[in-house]
């Protein structure tokens, strides 16, 4: 039995269209951060859906050796949590409100009482740094902060596999690297699997243990960020000539140069 997430021949699209084509991916294991990465349309949001059971599927996907595919969508949302690219909005709730009813719609164990649930919630908006917005309405907030409110209902969840669409889409350098710090923190901490969307090639290299690279539905190059992300695949997939660099601490820069030649 594998310990971990294990992927295999996994496709889905939309009526007959399909989107994700067979995509098999090395073990993703427990305590690690996976970036997709690929250009728009390539189908990263639409695998994330399918692995987390939100959408028909083929293929095979266990987590420590159970297969998931086929079950109903009770036992997914146990113990995979998605956090999707739209923003929580329109609700006439109040941010703490917000990660407490999260909390409801998918009970933990060890929260067994109104008290233990509000503490949790209190602890993890301080956790994301965002303590001082818990008595706000959400419809009141900006986008970036509304996204942190988003990361913290599902961090509050405590999933074995947490999926994130491109979760700091509209947050300033500083939450962009706070929140990638606390995200690899957690899944340390809690030997949760990440799969993280993300569309900054340097972040996604700084952040990941793997990488996993999408186009047309299908992967073209996975591995470490120095195995995934080279000229070639950069060429190949985005259409960029581009330059890997390694500033003096040792952090990967993709550099763009040009749009590739035809
Ligand atoms: N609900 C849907 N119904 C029909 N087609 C869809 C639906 N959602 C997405 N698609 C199509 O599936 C393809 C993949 O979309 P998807 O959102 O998975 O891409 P993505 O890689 O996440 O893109 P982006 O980086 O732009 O967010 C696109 O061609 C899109 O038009």
């Amino acid at each position: 039995m594998s310990t971990g997430l294990e992927i295999t021949g996994l496709a889905t699209g939309y009526r007959k269209r399909a989107v994700v084509q067979g995509v098999t991916l090395p073990v993703l294991k427990a305590g690690g951060v996976y970036s997709l990465i690929g250009p728009n349309a390539a189908g990263k949001s639409t695998l994330l859906r399918a692995l987390a059971g939100l959408q028909p599927a083929t293929g095979s996907v266990t987590l420590d050796g159970t297969e998931l595919m086929g079950k109903p969508l009770a036992d997914w949302a146990r113990r995979v949590t998605y956090m999707p690219q739209t923003l929580p909005q329109g609700v006439s709730l109040n941010v703490l409100e917000s990660v407490i009813s999260a909390l409801r719609a998918s009970p933990m164990e060890g929260l067994n009482s109104s008290e233990a649930i509000k503490q949790h919630a209190v602890d993890v908006l301080e956790r994301v740094g965002i303590i001082e917005l818990a008595m706000r309405n959400l419809g009141h907030l900006s986008g970036g902060q509304r996204q942190l409110v988003s990361l913290a209902q599902v961090l509050a969840r405590n999933p074995q596999v947490l999926l994130l669409d491109e979760p700091i889409s509209a947050l300033d350098l500083k939450h962009q690297f706070r929140v990638m710090r606390l995200v690899q923190e957690l899944a340390r901490e809690r030997q949760m699997i990440v799969m993280v969307v993300l569309h900054d090639l340097s972040i996604a290299a700084r952040w990941s243990d793997g990488i996993v690279m999408l186009a047309q539905g299908r992967v073209v190059a996975s591995g470490t960020p120095g195995q995934a992300i080279t000229p070639a695949s950069l060429a190949e997939v985005y259409g960029v000539q581009a330059r890997i660099e390694y500033c003096d601490r040792g952090q990967m820069q993709v550099m763009i140069d040009d749009e590739a030649m035809a």
